[in-house]
Parts: C-alpha cells; structure tokens; sequence
C-alpha cells in the first residue's frame, strides 16, 4: 500500500508571486481543520524558502527513518497535525538549497512517496512561487492520488493577480481543479476605530475569479495579530478568535470542507 494510501483529501496551495501568504494560509486552513477535528499534513515542497517548520515553531526537529519511509515531524501530542519540509533535511535551517532542476525533482518525488503520513484528512501541499519544474513534478507526482484542487492566493494588486492568471492556466493545462482564489492582505482594519484601509487596494482576486467562472474563498485582511502568531510559531484560530482575520481564515476552511464532503458523497 502507498504512503498516500490512508490520505483521504490532497490540495495544493499556489501563487503566481512570492511572499503574498501561501504558507500563511497553508498554516491556517491546516490549524482550522484541526480544530473541526480533522487530521491533517502539510508537504512543504518549498525547496528554496522552506516556512512551515518556522511558522508551527517546529524547525529544530529531525526527521527519522521508519520501515515505511519518513516519519514527519507531530506539531502536537495528539498527531493532528503532521508536517514534511526540507527545513528538516538541513544541517543548519539557514542553509541554502542551491540545487538543479532534476535534484529538486527528484526530492519531491521521494516526499510524494515516501513520507509515512498515516491516516489523514487532508494533506495540504505548499509549493513554492510561480509555475516551475517543481510545479510540474508535484502535480505528476500526485496525480495517481487524485488530489481535490487546488487553491490560488493572491495579493489584491494587478500585478499579483495577473500572476494568479498564470496559475489558471497551469491549472488547466494539468488538469487541475481549481478549488478557489483567497485574496490575501485585503485592507487592514483599524483595531481601534475598525475602519477598513484598503493598503494593497481590493477586490482584485475576487474579480478574476467572478471573471474566470471559479470559486471565490474569500478576502483575509492585515491582521498582526496574525503575522506575530506566525512568527512565534502560535496557534493563531485558538488563540485570536476575535481578530480580523479569523473569519475570513475559518470561511475558507468550512469550504474546503464543504467541497471535500461533496467530493466524497
Ligand atoms: N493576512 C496577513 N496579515 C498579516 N501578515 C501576513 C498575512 N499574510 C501573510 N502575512 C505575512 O507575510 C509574510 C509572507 O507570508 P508567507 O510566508 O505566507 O508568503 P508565501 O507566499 O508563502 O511566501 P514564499 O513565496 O516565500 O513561500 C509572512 O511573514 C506572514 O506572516
């Protein structure tokens, strides 16, 4: 049997630009899920920039050797949340991966097959910028699994949505289903008079989406709250239910779950 065997749900999380929040949301939706008591994975095929170790406070820990292949590395005592990245695999978590093509491709290979996961809900993968070899080499990889979609993030400027444009047409051109655009830094609300300043503008993503006939997830606003939780490796959905950003974290969440339980019935 397969690694990805006892993996009921695989989803990707893209973007067309660097630093616009994949590994954010990848974070969130992942402790969002916990917490409807779902089992969940993160796969960081991130080579070059490795952040999920970091943002679950967790970039210290080894990986180890089992029959069955890796084992990744338990964010909490209940193994709800488990995680593979590079990060792991690295002497010092500062080193730089500074490998071809094929090294890289290969790696992802090896990570799509031989991480023990278990039984999981969903495994999320978080990839790195842009639509690369790598891209290429997770979606091949996984596609004997048959993965749910993916989910694109963007930043609400032209610029980054027009990025977003070319991860539809990846998406197309493999296959893949798109689950839905989050538009992420989408204003940033006062936290003393809550008025909404829109710093990145807004309403890009939610345009290319209405514009590309796919699912709208939502806005997540600046929220640092959100950005320090990331920082100290926090559980941010339990910790700041009151912040600005956790509805709109939650929503995308319920409707990866809705899609999944559609999926399945
Ligand atoms: N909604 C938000 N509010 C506040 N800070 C945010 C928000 N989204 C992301 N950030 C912060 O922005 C930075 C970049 O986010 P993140 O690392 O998730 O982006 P990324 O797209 O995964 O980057 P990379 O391309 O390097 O993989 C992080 O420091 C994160 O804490």
């Amino acid at each position: 049997r397969s690694n990805l065997g006892g993996v009921r749900h695989i989803l990707l999380v893209l973007s067309g630009k660097g630093g616009v929040g994949k590994s954010t949301i990848s974070t969130e939706l992942a402790l969002s899920l916990r917490h409807s008591g779902k089992k969940v994975g993160i796969l960081d095929v991130d080579l070059c920039g490795p952040s999920i170790p970091r943002m679950f406070k967790v970039q210290d820990n080894d990986v180890h050797q089992c029959d069955a292949g890796w084992v990744p590395v338990f964010v909490d005592q209940e193994k709800s949340i488990s995680l593979m990245s590079i990060g792991f695999l690295l002497e010092k978590p500062d080193d730089a991966v500074v490998w071809r093509g094929p090294k890289k491709n290969a790696l992802i290979k090896q990570f799509v097959a031989d991480v023990a996961w278990g039984e999981l809900d969903f495994l999320i993968v978080d990839t790195p910028p842009g639509t690369s070899d790598e891209h290429i080499s997770t979606v091949e990889a996984l596609r004997p699994y048959k993965p749910l979609g993916a989910i694109l993030v963007t930043t609400p400027q032209a610029v980054s949505v027009g990025d977003v444009r070319r991860e539809l047409t990846f998406c197309k051109k493999t296959g893949l289903r798109v689950l839905g655009i989050v538009e992420n830094m989408s204003g940033f609300v006062c936290p003393h008079c809550s008025e909404c300043t829109n710093i990145f503008s807004k309403g890009g993503g939610e345009e290319l989406a209405k514009h590309a006939g796919v699912p709208f997830l939502g806005s997540v606003p600046l929220d640092p709250q959100l950005s320090q939780s990331l920082e100290e490796g926090r559980d941010f959905i339990q910790e700041f239910p009151k912040s600005s950003a956790f509805p709109a974290l939650t929503r995308i969440a319920q409707q990866i779950l809705d899609g999944a339980l559609q999926q399945s019935s």
